[in-house]
């Protein structure tokens, strides 16, 4: 899969833990940034990376900062774009079976790793249920942007 990673100073870590875990997975991975723990903006990460999957680019997106809230406000103002901040792996995979969300968004600061990375793994091998009140659902929700 092509993945777009972006992160703030706040998840510097989990960024790049990620990257090394999904790229030795097999997964192609576009980093957007940040690249050091020095003190940045989140938007100025998040938008390009939620961008890239909003045209294409990218399959999906996994965006992270201090308490994850950042960095989702920014990608859900992406047209296209339904990303959810999630802590726990049941919240992961619901997210997928219910909103076909295509950012993922986590916390550094809120999340341990054992956990962020089962999120991680859940998040991106659960399939979208194709039930049609979930897609009716996900249509009001995307005809919002009009
Ligand atoms: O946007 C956030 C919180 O809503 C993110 O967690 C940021 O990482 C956080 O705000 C960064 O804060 P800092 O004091 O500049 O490190």
């Amino acid at each position: 899969m092509k993945i777009a990673l972006a992160c703030d100073h706040g998840a510097y870590e989990y960024k790049e833990l990620i990257k090394k875990m999904l790229s030795e997975e097999g997964h192609e991975i576009e980093d957007f940034g940040c690249h050091s723990k020095e003190s940045v903006d989140y938007p100025d990460y998040a938008a390009p990376a939620a961008q890239s999957v909003a045209n294409g680019k990218n399959d999906r997106g996994i965006v992270i900062c201090s308490t994850g809230i950042g960095v989702s406000i920014t990608a859900n103002k992406i047209k296209g774009i339904r990303c959810a901040l999630v802590s726990d792996p049941v919240s992961a995979r619901l997210t997928r079976e219910h909103n076909d969300t295509n950012v993922l968004a986590l916390g550094q600061l809120v999340t341990g790793e054992a956990v962020m990375k089962e999120i991680v793994h859940v998040w991106l091998n659960t399939e979208f249920s194709h039930a049609e009140r979930h897609q009716r659902r996900i249509d009001k929700v995307m005809a919002l942007e009009k």
